[in-house]
C-alpha cells in the first residue's frame, strides 16, 4: 500500500511577518513577490471583505472523501490556514460547518480548499472564511487515506505546507517561508509608494503625466486628433 502520513511539525513564518503580508493584502504581496505565488481565480471567496493570513497546513484528499481533513485538525495551531487540495478534480462539499467550528475551536483563521464547501450561510454566520472551487451540497465519504502536511497544488500553484497563505476579496496566494520577510518588506515599501500616488490621482494627477506615459505613447505611435482622419476606422 502507498504509504500516507500526517505530518505534525511545521515551520512556520514568524507572526510578525504574518501580520505584515495580511495587512499588504493579495495583489500587493503578489506584485512584492515578483508576481508569484497567486493560486487561479477558481478557488475565490465565499464571503466579502474577509482577508487572512497565516501558515499553512496542507491536505492530499482523495476525492470525494474528508477524512484526512478531519485528521489535520489534530495538527493545526492558532492562526494556521487549512489548505485542501484533491488528488483528482473534485467539487464535492468536503466541509461545511461542523468542521469550520472544530477549525476555529484549534484557531484556524480559514480554509481554502479545491473543491467544494457546503452549509455556506453557516459559514458566513460563524464568520469563518473560506475559499473554494465551488459550493455544493454533496455529501463526502471518510473511507479513504491521503496525507497530511505534504506539498499539494490548488488551483495550479504548488502549496508547501509552513507556506505563508495570504486571502482576501481577490483570490488567495502562497508565499515560501524562506522569502516571506522579505517579501514583507518589499510589500511595506509599495504601500508606502500607492499611498503617495493614490493623494495625486486623488487631486486629478493624471496617471499619463504620474507615469510619465506621454512620451511613451508617442514613442509607440499613438497620435492625438480632434476626430479621426477620413477614410480611417
Ligand atoms: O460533515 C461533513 O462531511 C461536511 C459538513 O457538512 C460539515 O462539516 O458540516
Ligand atoms: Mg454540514
Amino acid at each position: 500500500m502507498t504509504p500516507h502520513y500526517v505530518v505534525r511539525h511545521v515551520d512556520r513564518a514568524d507572526p510578525e511577518t504574518v501580520a505584515a503580508l495580511r495587512a499588504a493584502g493579495v495583489a500587493t504581496v503578489h506584485e512584492a513577490a515578483g508576481r508569484t505565488g497567486l493560486l487561479g481565480p477558481a478557488v475565490r471567496a465565499r464571503q466579502t471583505g474577509a482577508v487572512v493570513a497565516g501558515s499553512a497546513i496542507t491536505v492530499s484528499c482523495h476525492p470525494g472523501d474528508n477524512l484526512m481533513v478531519h485528521a489535520a485538525v489534530e495538527v493545526c495551531r492558532p492562526g494556521d490556514v487549512l489548505v485542501v487540495g484533491t488528488t483528482s478534480r473534485s467539487t464535492d462539499g468536503m466541509v461545511g460547518d461542523l468542521l469550520a467550528t472544530s477549525l476555529m475551536a484549534r484557531g484556524v483563521v480559514g480554509l481554502v480548499i479545491d473543491a467544494g464547501v457546503r452549509d455556506l450561510a453557516s459559514l458566513r454566520e460563524l464568520g469563518f472564511p473560506v475559499w473554494s472551487r465551488a459550493v455544493h451540497a454533496q455529501g463526502t465519504a471518510k473511507a479513504v487515506p491521503g496525507s497530511v502536511n505534504v506539498p499539494v497544488v490548488v488551483d495550479g500553484q504548488v502549496v508547501r505546507p509552513g507556506d505563508v497563505v495570504v486571502a482576501d476579496d481577490d483570490g488567495v496566494l502562497a508565499l515560501p517561508v524562506a522569502m516571506a520577510s522579505d517579501v514583507a518588506a518589499a510589500a511595506a515599501k509599495r504601500l508606502a509608494v500607492e499611498e503617495g500616488k493614490r493623494a495625486a490621482l486623488a487631486a486629478g494627477t493624471l496617471g499619463l503625466d504620474l507615469y510619465d506615459l506621454r512620451p511613451l505613447l508617442a514613442d509607440l505611435g499613438v497620435v492625438h486628433v480632434d476626430r479621426l482622419p477620413d477614410g480611417v476606422g
